[in-house]
């Protein structure tokens, strides 16, 4: 279980500049999922805490040890990529038991024949190793099959078997799960977050998948363009984006995000609707306005406090619906949750009016970052109070 500290980590491919001086502490234990779309530089961030890739500037430590020097072999990081990497001819027990045998045994003590004579106990003990794994991981029924014989699902926890027999100090995943077909993956994510929970030990995880991040995570750190943009627990990411490509990153469907503007008491409206809280009226002006889908109803009728528009398509979940409308004159659109008896009676191109459940609008000035209600400074941590 491994504390880890990456300092100013910055990192170019020539010309293009891929991390900007990246500070992240990785707690011993945790869980903590590098989140963010294609090309935003997770992958290259774990490459160079596992010593994959050389960083322009910077320090990683692990257990307070600088290890910028120390060779990705002796880092004691076991790496899971989306391509298993299993060797085809080698059995299932012979692939976990690979990275074993070349740190443990001695070239002579690795022969085909002579190798088990000579260090009977040793082989013995490898052996044990690769079967307690495998039994943690349920896969002992498979351990003389070779990978072509296995499901994807079977594969990546052979992947992850070898990764665990070495005993690693944290654990370093790229995409593992997304080579598997959709409910297979939902079902891994459940099995990686249990077998974290068993292991105790440091997971740093890497996806473009906000679904997967937030299901597992203990902290995530969102990513764009080269940047950390908020480091939190999976909840306070959602409830509390710091940025509006934060809050339109995390969360399926998106939020909805609507232009509102700010009159001079710091009262805020938005397609017709006054919201009941105020921000500063320093704010006075345009503003971003996101509301969640889950945070909207259906209303009875029109009234200052709901916003009328268009249905243009109905999403249907079957537990629940989630109702497209289109809002105003290219005001834009906005998704709201329904439960199916609300919106039985519905059809595409009925009016409808949408109403604010109690909970919360949050608000973003013209660039990107949170705004915080009346009295309060933006962003940072009052935006944690924000809400109107
Ligand atoms: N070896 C390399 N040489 C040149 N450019 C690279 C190299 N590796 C990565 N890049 C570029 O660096 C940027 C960040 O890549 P990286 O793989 O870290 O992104 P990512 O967030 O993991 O994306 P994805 O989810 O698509 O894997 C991309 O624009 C990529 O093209």
């Amino acid at each position: 279980m491994a504390t880890i500290t990456l300092t100013r980590i910055s990192k170019s491919f020539g010309a293009t500049r891929v991390l900007n001086d990246i500070d992240l502490d990785i707690q011993a234990g945790e869980f903590l999922t590098l989140v963010g779309p294609s090309g935003c530089g997770k992958s290259t961030l774990l490459r160079i805490l596992a010593g994959l890739e050389e960083p322009n500037t910077g320090e990683v430590r692990i257990d307070g040890r600088t290890v910028n020097a120390v060779r990705a072999a002796d880092r004691n990081l076991a790496m899971v990529f989306q391509s298993y990497a299993l060797y085809p001819h080698l059995t299932v027990a012979e692939n976990m038991m690979t990275p074993l045998r070349l740190r443990d045994l001695s070239w002579r003590e690795r022969l085909p024949v002579a190798g088990p004579l000579l260090a009977r106990a040793k082989h013995k003990s490898l052996r044990a190793q690769v079967e307690e794994t495998a039994r943690i991981l349920e896969i002992e029924p498979l351990l003389q099959r070779k990978p072509g014989q296995l499901s994807g699902g079977q594969r990546q926890r052979v992947a992850l078997g070898r990764a665990m027999v070495r005993k690693p100090v944290a654990f370093l995943m790229d995409e593992p799960l997304s080579n598997l077909d959709a409910a297979l993956r939902v079902h891994m994510r459940s099995e990686l977050a249990e077998l974290h929970s068993d292991l105790g030990t440091t997971f740093v995880y890497v996806t473009h998948d906000q679904a997967e991040a937030l299901t597992m995570s203990t902290r995530m750190a969102v990513m764009m363009d080269g940047d950390i943009l908020q480091l939190d627990s999976p909840q306070a990411i959602y409830e509390n984006p710091s940025d509006i490509r934060v809050a339109q990153f995390i969360g399926s469907p998106k939020i909805n995000i609507l232009p509102g503007d700010v009159d001079s008491d710091g009262r805020i409206s938005v397609a017709g609707m006054t919201l009941a809280r105020r921000v500063s009226a320093a704010n006075r002006g345009a503003i971003s306005v996101g509301l969640r889908p889950e945070n909207l109803k259906l209303a009875k009728g029109s009234s200052a406090e709901t916003i009328e528009g268009t249905l243009v398509y109905r999403e249907n979940l079957g537990s629940d619906l989630y109702l497209h409308l289109a809002i105003g004159e290219n005001i834009g659109r906005l998704i709201v949750r329904a439960a199916p008896h609300e919106a039985s009676g519905l059809n595409v191109g009925d009016q409808v009016f949408v109403e604010r459940l109690r909970g919360e609008a949050i608000f973003f000035g013209a660039d990107g970052k949170r705004v915080g209600a009346a009295g309060l400074k933006s962003n940072g941590a009052d935006a944690a109070r924000a809400v109107a």
